[in-house]
């Protein structure tokens, strides 16, 4: 029996900027339905790797699939077509609208034709559009917001909804940017849950985190870069021993 293809992989991957080397030959995957972090020091190529997966960037070598498939020169707008969802650093929800809008502008622009983009979606309140948004907040414990400004709820619900607006399309792939940056340990412990609901569902999830307690807590598997280099791989409770990796990466945190 042949082992299921992974998801997501890298192949070789390398990317320049000008004469700096930000990603060496890096190469590794992400099983379906697996939480992987991508972790490392700062500057070791974190986000690079992760927009080279997004499409911001195309590598200089190397192939990055996803579901069997050669995504690596793939414009942004195709891969989210295919099943890649990201969220952002920054929450980049519209403040001046309510969080049932926000929601149904990720909709309205999916819709085909001109009369449903030109359709001001403020008028049709029991739309079927609004009604998955809400079951979509209902099913995360977020009901109770869907009326709100976005603006004057609490960073780690505005975290959370954005998640909600990422997966909204049935993404297959969610990948997250810093998600527990800024949250309190209530928030944060609300975004594991919420992110423990999204793997239950059998979203795959690659996370760039910092807090390694939580990615303790939601990741099975961890990669770990420096200087653009993969330099160890597996659980982190295996890897925060490699003597490589503490020299590179936890070592500096526990001498901090
Ligand atoms: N567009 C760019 N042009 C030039 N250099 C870049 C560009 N993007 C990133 N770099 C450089 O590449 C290196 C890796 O940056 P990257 O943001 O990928 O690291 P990171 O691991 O995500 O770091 P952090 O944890 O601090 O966010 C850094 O030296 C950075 O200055």
């Amino acid at each position: 029996m042949t082992a299921e293809a992974p998801l997501l992989a890298l192949q070789n991957v390398s990317k320049s900027f000008g004469g700096l080397h930000v990603i060496r030959d890096l190469s590794f995957s992400v099983a379906r339905g697996q939480t992987v972090g991508l972790i490392g020091p700062n500057g070791a190529g974190k986000t690079t790797a992760f927009n080279m997966v997004s499409g911001v960037f195309i590598p200089d070598q190397g192939t990055v699939s996803f579901d069997g498939r050669d995504i690596t020169n793939m414009a942004s707008r195709r891969r989210i077509k295919l099943g890649i969802a990201r969220s952002f650093q920054n929450v980049r929800l519209m403040q001046h609208l309510t969080v049932w809008e926000n929601l149904l502008v990720g909709q309205h622009v999916r819709a085909a034709g001109l009369l449903n983009l030109l359709t001001p979606f403020r008028l049709i309140p029991n739309h079927r559009w609004r009604r998955e948004v809400v079951a979509a907040l209902d099913e995360m414990g977020l009901g109770a917001y869907a009326d709100a400004m976005v603006s004057e709820l609490p960073y780690g619900i505005r975290k959370r909804i954005d998640l909600v607006r990422a997966t909204l399309a049935g993404a297959s792939l969610l990948m997250l940017d810093e998600p527990a940056a800024g949250l309190n340990p209530v928030e944060t412990q609300a975004l594991t849950a919420h992110l423990e609901a999204l793997k239950a569902r059998g979203i795959t999830l690659l996370i760039v985190e910092h807090d390694m307690h939580f990615v303790g807590t939601i990741c099975d598997h961890v990669v770990v870069l420096n200087f653009g280099s993969k330099i160890a791989e597996g659980p982190l409770s295996v890897v925060q021993h490699d003597s490589v990796v503490r020299t590179a990466y936890l070592g500096a945190e526990q001498a901090a």
